[in-house]
């Protein structure tokens, strides 16, 4: 069998859904190297967080970067990807081994790792946009207040717990909802139009519709369509209406709600009067002041399909 894949490698998070990702290096690498050419495929385990990051940025002489592991190592591979020169970016594949795969949800790989090899080996490159807040590139999501906090507590409770996926961040998103319902102030100028001020519970800005293990924050979020949609949940919201905002959200019933405000743009620019929690593709943000700009088509991802069900 051939593949468009070229010099490929294969970057793995052995300490993805904390450390069962390890166990699958050695199936995935097998089934790989049975199905490709001798000498084109090599894998390089991450020693340390923020190690993908360089190892995508430097790898030499490689057409085709796998990523073996969560939302945390696709954001990373793309961050140092989108490094490069645009004419020496590989093309980037993802098999899914983490905690809510919410990328590899967006673009119709499935989490079995054998099947995802299949569907890998079988797919063509397509082209996807690319957000960037700050110095930061992001792939699925970025996201400030309410269910920035809850995607954070999910890695504190995962790690003493071991539960993953959506239980995970049902479980974290009540417990924030029942305590943490803050409000933060913020100035919007959306594609360099006037600032509006605003208050927020949670603001997302999707570039594909997933966030959370497979919350649907953004239903008509598309991955190649040059632009972001923007989620708003503005206050007053009590707990229960928020409960129950909350669970529409899984299937993304929530976005007719009164409270909720959906936007399109394709640069933002957003100050918030505190720091709030904040997240882009499940890995944590830092500060007050946002830019955030698109890259339309700037990255190349074996997918058989967008927005996958
Ligand atoms: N060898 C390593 N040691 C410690 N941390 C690492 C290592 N390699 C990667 N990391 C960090 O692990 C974190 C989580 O990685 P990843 O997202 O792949 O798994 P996950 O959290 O289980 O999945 P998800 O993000 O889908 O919930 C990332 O922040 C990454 O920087």
């Amino acid at each position: 069998m051939t593949t468009s894949w070229g010099n490929t490698l294969l970057i793995a998070n052995p300490v993805a859904q904390n450390g069962r990702s390890a166990s699958l290096v050695d199936r995935v690498a097998g089934l790989l190297r049975g199905r490709l050419p001798r000498d084109s495929f090599r894998v390089e385990l991450t020693k340390r967080a923020g190690h993908a990051v360089d190892i995508a940025r430097e790898a030499q002489g490689v057409d085709t970067v796998l990523v073996l592991g969560g939302d945390g190592i696709v954001h990373e591979a793309a961050n140092g990807l989108m490094a490069r020169p645009a004419d020496d970016r590989p093309v980037l594949g993802v098999i899914a081994s983490g905690s809510g795969n919410d990328f590899a949800k967006a673009i119709g790989i499935p989490f079995e790792v054998e099947q995802a090899c299949e569907t890998l080996l079988a797919c063509e490159p397509r082209s996807i946009d690319v957000g960037q807040v700050n110095d930061r590139f992001f792939v699925e999501t970025l996201s400030f207040g309410l269910d920035a906090a809850i995607a954070l507590d999910t890695v504190v409770r995962r790690k003493k717990t071991g539960r993953t996926g959506t239980a995970l961040y049902m479980e974290s998103g009540f417990d924030q909802l029942l305590h943490h319902l803050d409000t933060f102030d913020y100035a919007l100028r959306v594609d360099n139009g006037e600032t509006k001020l605003g208050q927020s519970i949670t603001f997302a800005v999707q570039n594909g519709p997933y966030y959370g293990g497979g919350f649907k924050v953004c239903p008509d979020a598309q991955l190649d369509d040059g632009a972001f949609d923007l989620c708003i949940a503005h206050p007053p919201i009590g707990v229960l209406r928020a409960c129950w905002l909350f669970l529409q959200a899984k299937d993304g019933r929530h976005t007719k709600s009164r409270q909720v405000e959906m936007l399109r743009a394709t640069s933002l620019h957003l100050e918030f009067s505190e720091e709030p929690p904040a997240q882009t593709d499940g890995e944590r943000l830092r500060g007050t002041s946002f830019d955030v700009r698109m890259h339309p088509s700037a990255l190349r991802v074996l997918a058989p399909r967008f927005n996958a069900e």
